[in-house]
This record gives C-alpha cells, sequence and structure tokens, in this order.
C-alpha cells in the first residue's frame, strides 16, 4: 500500500508535484499516467526516498520507505533500467544487492529464471540491449520478495513478447495480493494492464478511479448505425432524444439511445438497418479528454500547423 498526503515537490519556482493526496492499494494493478513532464517519476521517486518531499508524507506500507528497517523487503522499484556497472554480469549484480541486503543466493537464481534472464545471467551487463536491462531492472525489484513494487516505465524498449511478459508478471503480482504501481505511456496496454488508474497533470491528480469508470466516464458512448433509409429513421431516433451526427449518406453517429433501443425504433418504422455498433471509448480517448489542459504541445495542434 502506497499513501501519499499533501506530497508535494519543487525545484526552484517549478512545483512538479502540487499537494497530491492518493492511495495505491494491494490486490490490483494500478496504471500512473499523465503527459510528459506531470511528475509521475517525480512522485515515484519521493516514494522511494530518492527525493525529499519539500511539503506532505509518502508512505509505503504504513512508514516512509527510510524507516524501514529491510526497505528492499518492502518495496521494489525499476527507475532507471540502465543505472547499472556495465562490467558487470547479471548474476553479480543481483548477487551484490542480495549480499547487501542479506538477501540468500537462492533467491537471486529464483528472480533470474522469474524474469527469463537464464541465458544471459552471466553477461555483462554493459552489452545488454534495453529489453535485458529491463528485464534486470525488474530482477532487482523481485530481489527482496517485496508487498510493493513500483515500475516507472517497464515495457519501454520491450518487444511485443516482453510487453506481454510484463503485463502477465504484473497482473500475478497483483494478484498475489501485491501493490502494484506503474507507470507507461502506451494507453492500449495500459489498458490491458491496470485495474485501477491515476492520471497526474502538471503535479495535480486529474483522474483517480477504476479503469472501466475513467474509460466510460469519457463522454457518452455512441451506436454506430447504418441504413440506406437515414432520413426516415433519423428524425424517429431524435424524437426519442438521441442526438445524431454523421457526415455519410448511409451511416450516423447515435448517443443518447442503447442499441437496442434504436433497434426497436428502426424495426417499428419498419426500417431496415445494416450496421449496428455500440462505440466504448478507448482508454487514449479519455486520457486524451482528461489531460487537454495539461499538455503543451497536442497532436492535433501539430496537425493544425503542419496544414498551414
Ligand atoms: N532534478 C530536477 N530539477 C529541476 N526540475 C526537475 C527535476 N526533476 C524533474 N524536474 C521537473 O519537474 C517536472 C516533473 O518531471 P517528472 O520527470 O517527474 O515528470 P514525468 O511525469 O515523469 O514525465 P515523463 O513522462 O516525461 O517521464 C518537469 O517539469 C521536470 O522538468
Amino acid at each position: 500500500m502506497i499513501q501519499a498526503r499533501s506530497l508535494t515537490k519543487r525545484y526552484g519556482a517549478k512545483t512538479a508535484v502540487d499537494g497530491v493526496d492518493f492511495t495505491v492499494r494491494p490486490g490490483v494493478v494500478t496504471g500512473f499516467l499523465g503527459p510528459n513532464g506531470a511528475g509521475k517519476s517525480t512522485t515515484m521517486r519521493m516514494i522511494m526516498n530518492l527525493d525529499r518531499p519539500s511539503g506532505g508524507s509518502v508512505t509505503v506500507n504504513g512508514k516512509p520507505y527510510a524507516q524501514h528497517r529491510a526497505p528492499v523487503r518492502q518495496v521494489g522499484a525499476l527507475l532507471d533500467a540502465k543505472a547499472v556497472h556495465p562490467g558487470r554480469t547479471a548474476r553479480n549484480h543481483l548477487l551484490a544487492i542480495a549480499a547487501t541486503h542479506r538477501i540468500p543466493p537462492s533467491r537471486v537464481d529464483e528472480v533470474i529464471e522469474l524474469t527469463g534472464l537464464e541465458s544471459v545471467a552471466r553477461t555483462r551487463v554493459g552489452g545488454f540491449s534495453l529489453g535485458m536491462s529491463q528485464r534486470l531492472g525488474l530482477a532487482v525489484a523481485l530481489l527482496g520478495d517485496p508487498a510493493t513494487l513500483i515500475l516507472d516505465e517497464p515495457v519501454n524498449g520491450l518487444d511485443p513478447d516482453g510487453v506481454v511478459w510484463v503485463r502477465l508478471l504484473a497482473r500475478q503480482l497483483a494478484a498475489e495480493g501485491r501493490t502494484v504501481f506503474l507507470s507507461s505511456h502506451l494507453m492500449s496496454e495500459m489498458a490491458q494492464t491496470a485495474d485501477h488508474v491515476l492520471i497526474l497533470g502538471r503535479g495535480r491528480i486529474v483522474a483517480d478511479a477504476p479503469m472501466s469508470e475513467i474509460v466510460a466516464g469519457a463522454g457518452s458512448a455512441s451506436v454506430q448505425v447504418r441504413t440506406p433509409h437515414i432520413a426516415r429513421l433519423v428524425p424517429l431516433l431524435e424524437a426519442d432524444g438521441a442526438t445524431v451526427s454523421g457526415a455519410e449518406p448511409d451511416l450516423v453517429s447515435v448517443t443518447g439511445l442503447a442499441a437496442p433501443r434504436i433497434a426497436e425504433i428502426a424495426a417499428g418504422a419498419g426500417v431496415v438497418v445494416h450496421e449496428l455498433t455500440p462505440v466504448t471509448r478507448s482508454l487514449e480517448e479519455a486520457y486524451m479528454a482528461l489531460t487537454r489542459d495539461d499538455v503543451e504541445y497536442r497532436a492535433e495542434r501539430i496537425a493544425v500547423e503542419a496544414n498551414r
């Protein structure tokens, strides 16, 4: 469990994290989202005592990180996968960390197996690909068998197999009752991995809710309706409270009415319908809507400028 209370970080005149309150619960994967510079890494660094809060506090499993007698057994973190001595082998890197924290060498072999590093365990990490470094970083995070895991962009640089592997690992760790707090800019991946979502924008909490609520709350879902009799159907739908929009002669987007009701109205009027597709919002659309005011450079603005 991670609990932040009025957590604040200022760098000179810049407020990177602005008095945030949140709780990251065990047993679920919590996704941490936000535009570049929103304060995600700073928040994670403060949880791990790598940055001092300018105000407020944050605890892991009930205590600030520094007050735990054996913090690596409480919380494991992947913050910067490349921060490893390049001359060491992966196994020696893990053995050195294990020795410092009185973790038996047998656990090193367990995490090597868990993270699929067996074939490169005796290779110097200086030659590792980003994907291998990420696996090694995850192995370090898991070394103390911690109840809480903090993973900053764990799928960064991974190939599609690696991305799926991280997703399954995160879900398995949460199913074991651990707290899993994970940041990523890959929305489709996050949608499949996280149960709960925390969104930061300019250092403040923009949303803190279950994934289903975030996606559902992004705006009303619509139904795509294709019929050769648009002109007959649209007034009937509008009379029943729908809002209808659409640019194609045989296709409209209907909000305010569910698909079964649209089907009943069409059937009642003898209108043939060729397609009736409920369209749910994606996490990406929800995220874009929620962070619209917190981003300096948006894709649509760039597109407008490119078309000038
Ligand atoms: N050591 C530092 N000194 C000064 N400013 C900093 C420092 N670290 C971060 N910042 C600033 O604080 C803000 C938050 O940065 P942070 O790296 O936490 O954002 P982020 O959400 O992790 O972004 P990204 O998605 O790009 O990783 C940014 O404006 C950044 O420039």
